[in-house]
């Protein structure tokens, strides 16, 4: 047996991250319709292709008037003009309006012509083809000018951005039926281990089901990209490196769990000792998850995480989620912390930084975080209530009660 296992050089996570990103490429757009475009991420830029409004708009229903004929108007002496027609939304003005007379006009119509203002009909009176009116108005009072919210050739979204109400409004504003986003990356995900079960199988002694492969193509999902899981693999290196193999070239990158620390068994050790790839590290100052691995092989990139299923957990927001934002464009590829008030004692400390599975709670304007529970790396159960990573820096202390600390929030 070699001494490889052992013997593994110390990377910093900063340092581990950026030599991930390093092999992230911008995925390949596609075009969807748009109703089918919510969550994903723009791949060209949205400008306006013309003003909004692109007509003068009214916004109330009245008339539209001179406002020059109501400058006699008052609650207490109303001025008469003649209605010349009826404008509703939708449809254009059949002639101007000249002094003396008024289009009844509903919110949302073109303003016609020779029109400055346009009086809401609770301040009039009508008979026929008469409107008596009894406000002074000013000059542009209920319309909407051509361009007052876009103007022509504004910028409005840039790729990258995230589909949600806002920007499907404006995609809709101007035409697109489709729109261009990034492709999902697709990852394969593999959990080695020989203990493992099929998650429908009878449990037998010795053996668990395997949890982490569901967890992680859950977070593969959320960062909006497509898991596809594949079949349990045992810790034969062979079988392993066959397996990744036949998946890679349909794959935008591939994820294993398990096998990576310095046991006989550890089936990627093995891997990385015989294949023709590249490792870019196997031993990051971190916890949980220092074992955690990434190498090339075939331009593409295999993330090894730890098979603890904190491990995992930690592994994957802070590699795996970083690779799959930056290949859909994400401004950010890594996210950023935010600041917030430990409210427990966290006296574990560690000769590395610990990322530890927290709970967030807004109070008054504060953020304020408590571990989820257990934060061992074995443990499962408390991944469920995690909606956070607490950053606790390297050194003997850990963290007291009242400290402020970085918290990494889990979702988007
Ligand atoms: N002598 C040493 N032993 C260990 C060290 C060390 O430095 N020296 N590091 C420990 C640390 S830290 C971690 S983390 C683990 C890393 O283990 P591996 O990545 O090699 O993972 P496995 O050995 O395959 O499994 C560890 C643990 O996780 C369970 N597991 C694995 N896959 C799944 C799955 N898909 N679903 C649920 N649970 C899974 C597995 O049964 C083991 O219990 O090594 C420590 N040991
Ligand atoms: O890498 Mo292990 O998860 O630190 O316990
Ligand atoms: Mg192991």
């Amino acid at each position: 047996m070699s001494g490889f296992r052992f013997q593994r050089k110390l990377v910093q996570v900063e340092e581990a991250q950026q030599a991930v990103l390093r092999y992230a490429r911008l995925q390949a757009a596609e075009r969807v319709p748009l109703a089918e475009s919510f969550g994903r991420r723009l791949a060209e830029p949205v400008a306006a292709s013309h003003p909004v409004p692109h007509f003068r708009r009214s916004g109330v229903d009245g008339y539209a008037v001179y406002a020059a004929d109501s400058v006699d108007a008052s609650p207490d002496r109303s001025v008469s003009l003649q209605v010349t027609e009826m404008i509703p939304a939708g449809s254009m003005p059949s002639q101007r309006v000249e002094r003396g007379q008024a289009a009844r006009i509903m919110t949302g119509a073109a303003v016609p012509d020779g029109a400055d203002a346009v009086i809401m009909l609770e301040m009039t009176e009508s008979s026929d083809d008469e409107v008596r009116i009894r406000k002074r108005m000013s000059a542009g009072e209920n319309i909407t000018p051509i361009g007052q919210e876009v103007l022509e050739g504004e910028p409005l979204l840039q790729p990258g951005r995230t589909l949600g109400a806002g920007e499907a409004a404006v995609l809709a504003t101007f035409g697109y039926e489709h729109v261009n986003v990034y492709r999902k990356p697709r990852v394969a995900i593999f959990s080695t281990g020989s203990e493992l079960l099929e998650v429908g199988s009878q449990l037998q002694p010795s053996k668990i089901r395997n949890s982490n492969s569901y967890m992680i193509a859950s977070l593969v999902h959320n960062a909006g990209a497509v898991p596809l899981i594949m079949p349990i693999l045992p810790d034969e290196p062979e079988q392993v490196e066959q397996a990744l193999l036949d998946v890679l070239e349909e794959v935008d990158c591939i994820v294993t769990t398990g096998g990576v620390s310095v046991g006989d068994k550890d089936v990627l050790v093995d891997l990385f000792e015989r294949w023709d790839g590249l490792l870019l590290f196997n031993k990051v100052a971190m916890r949980p998850g220092s074992p955690t691995s990434v190498g090339v092989w075939r331009d593409k990139l295999i993330f090894a995480l730890s098979g603890n299923p904190g491990a995992s957990f930690v592994g994957f927001q802070l590699f795996v989620r970083p690779f799959l934002r930056s290949a859909m464009g994400h401004p950010r590829a890594i996210a950023s912390p935010i600041s917030g008030f430990i409210g427990t004692d966290y006296s574990k400390g560690s000769a590395y930084p610990r990322y530890v599975r927290g709970v967030m709670k807004f109070d008054n304007g504060q953020v304020n975080v408590k571990p989820a529970g257990e934060d061992k790396s074995s443990i499962m159960v408390s991944i469920k209530d995690a909606d956070c990573l607490i950053y606790i820096p390297a050194g003997g202390r850990g963290a007291a009660a009242g400290d402020q600390v970085r918290i990494f929030p889990i979702n988007d």
